[in-house]
């Protein structure tokens, strides 16, 4: 940190060319600039096509225009860009990079701190932490970080030997494992939420609630990504991480204190008492879908066989559905219900949240539907809570009516939560890994899901595809909770609104 309290950081971003770069993060590093948040830094964009100086910042501005918000000193930002064309395996060009860095360093007066940003293919993940250590590049007075992007390997086995790779050039704690989710604005909210509210606090447990719902439904299909999906599917691209992160804040008990490492090894002593499966088991807790041709927003939409670089008899799911069971003292018995699709008919990350009903309600009658309390926490694209409860209908009756206690962040600070890109990069220059995941994390996550794949990767799905673009996915998965006597709640578009 400098004096004025503003981190200061060489960032040099792997992959500055790419799709991820011009959309997420050169947006974000403007916005933290543009909030007076950082002033002492550079940026050296690399990638293997030859660029200006003066190219490449042309690039950042117009990715600025055009996926963010770009108001005033554009032009001063985007001074602070370098770019070098280097092919990742050189070794000879790292040397170059590194002359470049230690220039910029003085230039900027960066106190040698230095973010190795790998927005790359994964295969590349490794060779590059290695190069940066073998070349020198990590040998700097100030901190150094690897800022790392999912996927973070493809299975237990793969993750393991990425984080070896990349453990011999990066202590654990210099590593910051991207997992956007836990920079959205809601899904940091989920630990204030229980752990700041004393009407919530004491009921969180197997004693008052019944399940939990985690959904994250896409509209989108794998638009570019084909070729990836196909390796992937949403197990791997949403469930290993995003999901499982999720239900990890849901799950973990209250961590002593709100350190980094307080709050990971409650994150991780969830993760252990998740019940572990059978292969044979699999089919018992989790259902897979595939879509289909369909219509969105009156757009008719080819299947996912279909699309770019998938192949035509592809058994990769699009869609998951999921029951986990905690086994432990405050979870046994709550099926912990996950979902996730593209293709699906909304846009929407929520988490509902279901209480039993009470022993006894005096205002029961089998003519009317009594709802029981769901508290929602909506991630997007809305953010907010919604509490539902019971209130007498207005009149003389003694009936009761639904009703909706709403807290939306739009609503009350009139403006959107920053992107969890922004958020995550200045943690990452600011030090605090508390959004990033841990390697233990990572790999139970990974045992976890590869109990799954490997039951799925040697059965062929035949009813594939299995939902029509544009649904809510398939039956298998409502079936999935009728089987315990529970239903999928769906929480509506504009939920915080209406
Ligand atoms: N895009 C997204 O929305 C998301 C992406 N991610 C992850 O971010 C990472 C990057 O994804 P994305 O931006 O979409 O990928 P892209 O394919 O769009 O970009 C890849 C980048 O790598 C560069 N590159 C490729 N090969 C080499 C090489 N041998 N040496 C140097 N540079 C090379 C390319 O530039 P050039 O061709 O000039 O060399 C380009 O800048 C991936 O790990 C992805 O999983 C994660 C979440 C979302
Ligand atoms: O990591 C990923 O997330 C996106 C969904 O992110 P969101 O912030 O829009 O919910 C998903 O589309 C992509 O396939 C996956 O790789």
């Amino acid at each position: 940190m400098t004096e004025n309290n503003k981190p200061t950081a060489l960032i040099m971003i792997f992959g500055a060319t790419g799709d991820l770069a011009k959309r997420k993060l050169f947006p974000s590093i403007y916005r933290l600039f543009q909030k007076e948040k950082i002033n002492k830094f550079a940026v050296v964009g690399v990638a293997r096509r030859p660029l200006t100086n003066e190219e490449f910042q042309t690039s950042v501005k117009d990715s600025i225009l055009t996926f963010g918000h770009a108001e005033e000193k554009v032009d001063e930002f985007i001074s602070h860009f370098h770019y070098h064309s280097h092919d990742v395996s050189s070794s000879e060009s790292y040397l170059q990079l590194k002359d470049i860095a230690e220039q910029l360093d003085g230039h900027y007066q960066l106190e040698g701190n230095r973010i190795f940003y790998l927005a790359m293919a994964p295969e590349f993940f490794g060779t590059i932490a290695e190069q940066i250590k073998a070349q020198g590049l990590s040998d700097t007075d100030g901190y150094k970080r690897l800022v790392i992007e999912k996927p973070f390997g493809h299975s237990f086995e793969t993750a393991q030997q990425l984080n070896e790779q990349i453990r011999t050039a990066f202590a654990e704690d210099e590593i910051y494992r991207i997992d956007h989710y836990l920079g959205k604005e809601m899904v940091q909210n989920i630990e204030v939420i229980r752990f700041s509210n004393a009407l919530f606090e004491p009921l969180w447990n197997n004693r008052y609630i019944s399940n939990i719902q985690v959904t994250s439904s896409e509209t989108l299909g794998v638009e570019e990504r084909g070729r990836y999906y196909e390796t992937s599917g949403a197990l791997r691209d949403m469930v290993q991480n995003h999901l499982l992160q999720m239900v990890a804040l849901l799950a973990m008990e209250p961590p002593i204190a709100l350190t980094t490492e307080e709050i990971r090894s409650e994150k991780v002593r969830a993760l252990r008492s998740l019940r572990p499966m059978k292969v044979d088991e699999v089919n018992q807790y989790f259902v897979r879908g595939q879509y289909g041709e369909g219509t969105i927003d009156g757009q008719m939409l080819p299947a996912y066989r279909n699309e770019h670089n998938v192949n035509p008899e592809s058994n990769t799911e699009t869609y998951v559905a999921g029951k986990l069971m905690i086994d432990n003292f405050r979870w046994a018995g709550v099926p912990f219900y996950i979902r996730t699709g593209k293709r699906m008919d909304v846009k929407s990350t929520n988490i509902v949240v279901q209480f039993k009903d009470i022993p006894m309600n005096l205002y029961y009658k089998t003519e009317e539907t009594l709802n029981p309390n769901l508290l929602v926490i909506n991630i997007q694209p809305d953010e907010g809570i919604t509490l539902y409860l019971n209130v007498k209908k207005s009149g003389t009756t003694s009936n009761t009516k639904p009703m909706k206690l709403t807290v939306s962040n739009k609503g009350i600070e009139h403006i959107n939560s920053p992107e969890a890109y922004e958020k995550l990069l200045f943690d990452s220059m600011r030090g605090d890994a508390t959004n990033f995941t841990h390697w233990d994390e990572v790999a139970l996550s990974w045992k976890f899901v590869d109990t799954i794949s490997n039951a799925w990767e040697n059965t062929k799905d035949e009813s594939f595809p299995n939902y029509e673009a544009g649904s809510t996915g398939p039956l298998a998965s409502d079936e999935l909770l009728a089987e315990d006597g529970h239903i999928w709640w769906q929480v509506k578009k504009n939920e915080n609104n209406d």
